[in-house]
């Protein structure tokens, strides 16, 4: 019986041999069905060769010992062939790497590069290949999906459901010429077997790119062309960075994991007093183009707004829109998380890329108030007088919450060279009387806008913001529902019957809507909210504007009185604490003074 040894099934042969049975040829082996494998593979040529030698050697293989020895010899053979050969390639592979017929490069998620790839790729289509998917509810996450149904690639193209690949399949691919393969490792995000999750529900991971050449410039053009095709998508939005908790303990990936993307705010949406978003866009303007007088003049490249004024008057958005208009990505980053302190600080802002915007909201909870700190001196007698100990003083109730970051820490970091490289910091702030003079001199702020409760001219610019001219139903047969009394409205009301244009119509009832707001004692917001109220009922909001005035200042009323009463309630509890400490005081003094004066009474009796 020609016997042709598989290399592979040994167990199936043993198996068989342990069972008395005879060795069947491999053809009847389940695991090489037709011995074809061998063939195909050329061992039989191989097998046939050693055979030929080995016989030659050992002499004849007719007993059955010397063909078993036969079988074990020709299988150690070609086991000692099969990894020589293994180690043969690996060698050529990595001379072929050596010899720098091949780059690698990483990428870590967060970094903006990793995101210009990943859209890069996606817009290639390389992911429609994959069979991994992490399929999430359509959010204002920022990801790079995949539209299955569609071939296409997109931002958002699915209205309900987004279908992000997991990169975990590698991918090989021609791009610009050249070969390409890209696969996604973890890199050093595994801790203890965990890897680490970001905001988006992804694990965070690393992106390795093998490019096919010996040209070095290849990846530079990759990664430069990544870059423009990212900066087209992301026009027409704002791209805001945050940081979560999870990713941003972890030293290894950068803490800016979370991505947003809004719908780009136009300009003339922020109602402002005259000239002052233009003054701020041209101030950012001048500052990104003259980096070059900045370097030759020995000044850090980076300027500091601070935008302050009470709450909904328009601050952040105008941050938004600015960051709009200059097409800046905007990382956002709030001193109130717990886990942000001086070291994360300074770790996030060394990792914001050149030319963004850094944003710190509402940067007075860096700063105790006078009512915290009273609230902390309070609360210390309370402990100290009860006999609680002061490690519990922070969990004051009602108190807005207080950030890790010290104010040197905060200077440091708006100092440090991590700030410089065309970086716009804004600070927003709602109390720029509880900042330290420290952050607000030139250098750090450079430019401080106020920002105030609404005009008149506002509230008038707002109504015509919500209500564009076809919202009212003009030139049709049906007489306009609003009654206007005086003159000059009977006779707009007599234009529109001649087929004057609504604006004007609208522009009167805007001054009418205006008149009804008293200057400087409502938030742009709250004037909003209002309107929100009569969507689409230009003549609804100008009818009930009075009466909402009128409720409001009452609701404003009773919520003074409910906080004075608060604020009395807190100052009876801290003074009641301070005299339970004082009564202690008095009574350790007394004994003190009594055991004085035995003491004396004691040293008086010798003498
Ligand atoms: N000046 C404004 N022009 C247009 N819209 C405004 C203006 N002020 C406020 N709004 C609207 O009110 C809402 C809140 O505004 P925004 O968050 O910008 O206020 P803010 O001053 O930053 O408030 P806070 O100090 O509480 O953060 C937004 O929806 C915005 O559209």
């Amino acid at each position: 019986m020609a016997f042709e040894p598989s290399f592979f099934p040994m167990g199936s042969q043993r198996a068989a041999r342990m069972r008395g049975g005879v060795v069947q040829n491999e053809e009847s082996s389940w695991f090489m069905p037709s011995g074809g494998i061998t063939r195909i593979m050329g061992f039989s040529f191989v097998m046939s060769l050693l055979r030929k030698v080995l016989g030659g050697q050992a002499g004849s293989d007719s007993t059955g010992g010397s063909s078993y020895f036969m079988d074990s010899v020709m299988l150690f053979l070609l086991g000692t062939i099969a990894e020589a050969s293994r180690r043969l390639f690996a060698w050529v592979i990595d001379r072929f790497k050596l010899f720098q017929y091949s780059i690698t490069a990483q990428f870590t998620e967060g970094d903006p590069v990793y995101e210009w790839l990943i859209h890069l790729m996606t817009e290639e289509k390389i992911w429609l290949r994959s069979r991994q998917f992490r399929v999430t509810a359509a959010s204002s996450l920022r990801q790079w999906t995949v539209n299955l149904e569609g071939n296409k690639t997109e931002g958002h193209v699915d209205e309900y459901a987004e279908y992000v690949p997991t990169y975990e399949d590698a991918q090989l691919f021609r791009f610009g010429g050249y070969w390409m393969e890209v696969k996604r490792g973890w890199g050093n995000n595994r801790i203890n077997g965990q890897v680490f999750i970001n905001g988006a529900g992804n694990v965070v991971g690393r992106l390795s790119l093998t490019i096919y050449t010996r040209d070095m410039g290849a990846l530079s053009a990759l990664v430069k062309e990544a870059r423009r095709r990212y900066l087209e998508t992301s026009r027409p939005h704002v791209v805001v960075h945050s940081i979560d908790q999870a990713t941003a303990m972890h030293v290894g990936a950068s803490p800016w994991s979370t991505a947003k993307a809004k719908s780009r705010r136009p300009l003339n949406s922020i109602i402002l007093q005259e000239g002052v978003i233009k003054s701020l866009i041209d101030d950012a303007r001048e500052f990104i183009k003259s980096e070059g007088w900045y370097t030759r003049a020995g000044i850090p490249h980076r300027r500091g707004y601070l935008l302050y004024g009470p709450p909904g008057t328009g601050k952040s958005s105008t941050i938004y829109a600015v960051a709009g208009e200059l097409g800046l990505e905007i990382y956002s980053l709030s001193l109130a998380a717990g886990f942000v302190d001086d070291s994360f600080l300074a770790r996030a802002v060394s990792s914001i890329p050149k030319r963004a915007i850094f944003l710190i909201e509402d940067i007075d909870c860096a700063f105790p108030s006078r009512e915290d700190e009273e609230a902390d001196t309070a609360s210390a007698h309370l402990a100290i007088a009860s006999g609680i100990n002061q490690f519990g003083m922070g969990m004051h109730a009602g108190r807005r919450p207080r950030s890790s970051v010290t104010l040197s820490g905060l200077l440091n970091v708006l100092d440090g060279v991590g700030s410089e490289e065309g970086k716009l910091f804004f600070a927003t702030t709602n109390y720029i009387d509880r900042l330290d003079s420290a952050l607000l001199r030139p250098g750090r702020i450079d430019k401080k806008i106020q920002y105030k409760l609404a005009t008149k001219a506002q509230a008038a610019a707002l109504f015509l913001r919500f209500y564009p001219p076809e919202s009212l139903s003009l030139n049709t047969d049906k007489p306009n529902p609003t009654q206007f009394t005086d003159e000059k409205e009977m006779e707009k009301e007599k234009e529109k019957e001649t087929g004057v244009s609504s604006i004007d119509t609208l522009r009167l009832m805007a001054d009418k809507f205006a008149d009804a707001v008293p200057e400087f004692e409502f938030s742009t917001a709250e004037l909003q909210g209002y309107l929100l109220m009569c969507k689409e009922q230009p003549e609804e909001a100008v009818k009930g504007v009075v009466a909402w005035v009128e409720q409001e200042k009452v609701d404003r009323e009773a919520r003074k009185q409910r906080e004075e009463e608060r604020k009395r309630a807190q100052k009876e509890k801290a003074s009641s604490g301070e005299t339970v400490r004082r009564g202690r005081q008095g009574a350790a003094g007394g004994s003190q003074a009594v055991a004085g004066t035995k003491g004396g009474a004691v040293a008086a009796t010798p003498a």
